[in-house]
């Protein structure tokens, strides 16, 4: 297929690298273009006045100036649960806390308690629409936690759903291992026995049946220390489980130093951050993955991305999407808050939903980007005047079609 008459065609990279710092304000583009497409593939980009379409045999699409953007990529989502929870919703509006919630035995335990009643199917089912749904709005690229499970068979029903929607799902898929997202009722004064239950009896089946990419843990006061944290990740590496962490997003909780000690590919959320986590990673490989819709929905403060910029870290944006800090994996509304509340220019937010997101999930030789040899996966823009408009008209779907290896949705 054969697109013309894009009047941006938006992240365009011969070869890309994970951007970090003041390289993130760059937003390769070119004006009045075309784009040729193959299969599920990208073949050929460049200017209009180049193309000659008197020799041109494709199928011919006409974008009538829309802008084109890589697809989102959301390395941070726990798309996979049972029901809702707007109870806590209503309980956090009259002044209870997100800590103070999750104490009381609600938060990740309701849902745990929820997976527990649900079928494989009707999780399926659920996920499938929240899936659907983020795809129309630009997402082509997810990386989906399970986490409420918290015992053998609860993991292994939520792992196994992500398996089945990796089978079906045009969208590329990633799956990660967060049986360490909190304590069950059952072992709240038996930290050891948990993680012993994760450690020999979760671990190898989910390693023998290839059921995550990933292994995470929430290191959190009230959750997982740093030595829990530590004992989980070793344990997982033996299985060859890299880890991606839930960090610093309550207290200074270590998790950033732990993150970066254990190789980890990102720490995600970073909310509660001092200079000397700022430091640790900008002199590390690791991703910072900022998830602002969950302070946002918390009323937490924002992570302070321009300070983590001005260190020349390397920032992704993920949604979070999650039943109880971020029930939205809308990313459109991720992009502008992030440029509203934290300050991140449009071409530093959207490189940290697009080529970031895909180092933050090992996806960026075939996403992210506009790269030949990538996959088509495109967001058409309606008729917009400028990139600034997409996060300036915050809330408006600006999304007019959206392409996923090559073909329409
Ligand atoms: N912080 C830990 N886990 C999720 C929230 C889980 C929940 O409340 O259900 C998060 O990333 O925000
Ligand atoms: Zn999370």
């Amino acid at each position: 297929m054969l697109i013309i008459n894009i009047k941006q065609l938006i992240g365009v990279r011969e070869k890309t690298h994970l951007l970090r710092g003041a390289e993130m304000a760059d937003l390769p583009l070119l004006e009045n273009a075309f784009l040729k497409i193959e299969g599920e593939e990208i073949v050929n980009y460049g200017l209009m006045q180049a193309l000659d379409l008197s020799n041109e045999t494709d199928e011919i699409y006409d974008a009538k100036g829309a802008f084109v953007l890589p697809t989102w990529c959301d390395s941070h989502t726990h798309i996979v649960y049972a029901g809702s929870r707007e109870n806590e919703f209503i309980d956090k509006i009259k002044g209870v806390s997100y800590a103070e919630i999750a104490k009381k035995g609600g938060g990740i335990l309701n849902s745990a308690t929820r997976i527990a009643e649900t079928s494989e199917s009707e999780l399926l089912e659920q996920a499938w629409q929240r899936l659907e749904a983020i795809k129309n709005l630009g997402t082509g690229a997810i990386e989906i936690k399970s986490g409420y499970g918290l015992s053998v068979s609860g993991e292994l029903k939520m792992l196994r759903v992500i398996q089945q929607i990796k089978e079906k799902s045009p969208l590329l898929i990633k799956s990660t291992f967060l049986a360490a997202h909190t304590y069950p009722q059952s072992f709240k004064e038996n930290h050891q026995g948990y993680i012993r239950q994760i450690i020999d009896e979760m671990l190898p089946i989910v390693a023998s049946e290839k059921l995550a990419d990933y292994i995470d843990v929430f290191c959190e006061e009230g959750f997982f220390s740093v030595a829990e944290t530590e004992q989980i990740l070793e344990a997982g590496y033996k299985y060859g489980l890299k880890p991606k962490i839930h960090a610093n997003q309550l207290n200074l909780s270590g998790g950033v130093q732990v993150g970066v000690k254990h190789q980890a590919i990102t720490v995600d959320h970073l909310e509660t951050i001092s200079q000397t986590e700022i430091d640790c990673l900008a002199n590390s490989k690791t991703i910072g993955t900022l998830l602002p819709s969950a302070a946002f929905f918390l009323r937490m403060q924002y992570p302070p991305a321009r300070q983590m910029l001005g260190a020349n870290i390397a920032l992704a944006l993920a949604s979070d999407f999650n039943p109880g800090s971020s029930p939205s994996g809308n990313i459109p509304f991720l992009i502008a808050l992030s440029c509203i509340q934290m300050k991140m220019l449009p071409e530093e937010a959207i490189n940290a939903a697009t080529i970031n997101g895909a180092y933050a999930m090992e996806v960026a030789e075939q996403v992210g980007s506009v790269t030949k040899g990538k996959l088509a996966n495109l967001i058409f823009t309606k008729p917009i005047s400028s990139l600034a408009y997409l996060p300036y008209s915050f809330g408006e779907n600006l999304i007019d079609k959206v392409m996923i290896k090559g073909r329409f949705q």
